[in-house]
């Protein structure tokens, strides 16, 4: 089963085999209803008789479908009827530049209703502990680092006790995640889904037929939603072929192949994908360290993650490593205040890689679990700035030869294909091991991520869904892609 089957299958009780099933019935039936009012216009016709005997089909409406023949459905689309829910080609009357209305919830499984998670958070009083009055103690700028060797080497084997609340690789981080987090997603991604369905939507409307003109507009609409060049390019070739085969020519049907495919394709190309975070295996802190250019939300995710593994019941540690931009060590600190972890500082301008290194001994001698580092907005084509980043990673990693166990590159979701440029040229300095994106309830076209992972093969593990504490999750591919085309994928077989 695809990755679109099982999607529509887990969130709607039925995949698409089940779809077109009650879709041949409903045709039989329908066929079968027919031919017993002929039957019966002519028996009355016969009888001559004045007495109304009307047929009743056996189950006049057991089997619903949206449109019963094509010229019903021809109908649909250029009138559109009073229930939008699952046909979002329904309203190509929309002007281009309206915002689509959010169609009605489609009927959720039991799972999905259930879930109510708060959206406000109320930010933590700061934990009274030794930990927070440490915040910004480190006045000790080390001019190089590089060569700057620890006066004292720590045997962390030796020397560590067993540390009960160490991070275990396992599921443990996501013990404080909402059990359910598929409202989130799905109020989160509004805009992206929104935006995205009117573009979808303003596409089929020009639909006429499958031909030249057909496919330009599609790679054009798909390349604007952000999926990338080649993903478009590969769709679109695909997808000559699926057409032809499965001989779309209705709108419904043409809309179905496309979403599937786009589905499907996210799918395969995501088999050996692990999205999860990798953490220290044995009692050593778990250092992540965070990449990525300015303003992308670096600061804010940071601050998210203490967040969650504070809630934990873990030790963390933050490292003020952007001492570039002013500002940014006091809005770190401030994170560090409402979450009431402590913040590893200096002053601003010292050598990043001091900072980080007065961190990861910090974290090492008083057993902190997890050390999250903020480093400065680099811009992807300064190539000193690169050059710092590789620094603070290789000091990282002689104090903790496994650490840092993830370097996430933070990308803003709603830049598109910046994101993508972004994304290769840090990862060819610093091998990011997975990507943060953030801002997907904002304009984006929520199509990057698509890009991100057909082209690109790196692995999102978290994303921002608002700015409050609680607005990230790790990222969950078959909700997001629900989250994303929900009324599409819903729709898609319906029509
Ligand atoms: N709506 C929304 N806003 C976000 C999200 N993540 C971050 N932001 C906002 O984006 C802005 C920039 O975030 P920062 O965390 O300061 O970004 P940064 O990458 O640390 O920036 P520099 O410190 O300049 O490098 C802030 O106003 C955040 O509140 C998100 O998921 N959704």
């Amino acid at each position: 089963m695809g990755l679109f089957d099982r999607i529509k299958k887990a969130f709607t009780g039925k995949d698409s085999s089940e779809d077109k099933d009650l879709e041949k019935k409903s045709t039989v039936e329908s066929e079968k209803e027919s031919d017993q009012k002929v039957e019966s216009t002519e028996q009355t016709d016969v009888e001559q008789n004045t007495e109304e005997t009307p047929v009743e089909p056996e189950e006049p409406a057991a089997v619903e479908t949206p449109e019963e023949s094509e010229s019903t459905e021809e109908k649909a689309v250029t009138e559109p009827t009073p229930e939008p829910e699952t046909k979002p080609i329904e309203k190509p009357e929309e002007p281009a530049t309206s915002e689509p209305e959010e169609p009605e919830e489609p009927e959720q499984p039991e799972k999905l209703a259930e879930v109510e998670t708060p959206k406000t958070v109320v930010p933590e009083e700061p934990k009274e502990s030794e930990d927070s009055e440490e915040t910004v103690e480190s006045e000790t700028p080390k001019e190089d680092t590089e060569s700057a060797e620890p006066e004292q080497p720590v045997d962390v084997s030796d020397t560590e006790e067993p540390n009960e609340d160490a991070v275990e690789p396992t599921d443990t981080e996501t013990e404080a995640e909402p059990k359910d987090d598929i409202k989130e997603y799905d109020e989160g991604l509004k805009k992206s889904r929104n935006s995205f369905s009117a573009r979808f939507n303003r596409f089929l409307a020009n639909f006429r037929s499958v031909d030249e003109d057909f496919f330009d507009d599609l790679e054009e609409l798909l390349i604007e939603s952000d999926v990338g060049y080649e993903t478009a390019m590969r769709i679109s070739d695909e997808l000559r072929e699926e057409v032809k085969l499965e001989n779309a020519k209705k709108r419904s049907d043409v809309s179905n192949v496309i979403v599937q495919k786009l589905v499907d394709m996210y799918g395969e190309e995501g088999k050996e994908e692990d999205n999860s975070l990798k953490f220290s295996a044995d009692k050593t802190p778990t250092v992540f360290l965070f990449v990525g250019v300015n303003g992308a939300g670096k600061t804010t995710t940071v601050g998210k993650l203490a967040h969650r593994y504070q809630q934990q019941g873990k030790k963390v540690l933050l490292a003020a490593a952007d001492t570039f931009r002013a500002g940014a060590i006091e809005q770190l600190q401030e994170w560090g205040k409402r979450d009431g972890v402590p913040v590893q500082a200096s002053k601003a301008h010292t050598d990043p890689a001091s900072v980080v290194y007065d961190a990861v001994q910090r974290a090492i001698s008083e057993d902190f679990d997890i050390l999250l580092v903020d480093t400065a907005g680099r811009l992807q084509n300064k190539e000193g700035l690169m050059r710092e980043l590789e620094k603070i990673k290789r000091v990282i990693t002689r104090e903790l030869p496994d650490a840092p166990q993830e370097v996430l590159l933070v990308l803003d979701g709603s830049t598109g294909q910046n994101a993508l440029s972004q994304a290769k040229q840090f990862n060819e300095t610093t091998q990011v091991s997975g990507i943060v994106l953030t801002k997907l309830d904002g304009s984006s076209q929520g199509g990057i991520v698509l890009a991100i992972r057909n082209e690109l093969h790196i692995p999102v593990k978290l994303v921002g869904l608002g700015e409050q504490m609680d607005d990230l999750r790790d990222f969950d591919p078959e909700k997001f892609i629900y989250g994303l085309f929900k009324e599409l994928i819903v729709g898609a077989s319906n029509k």
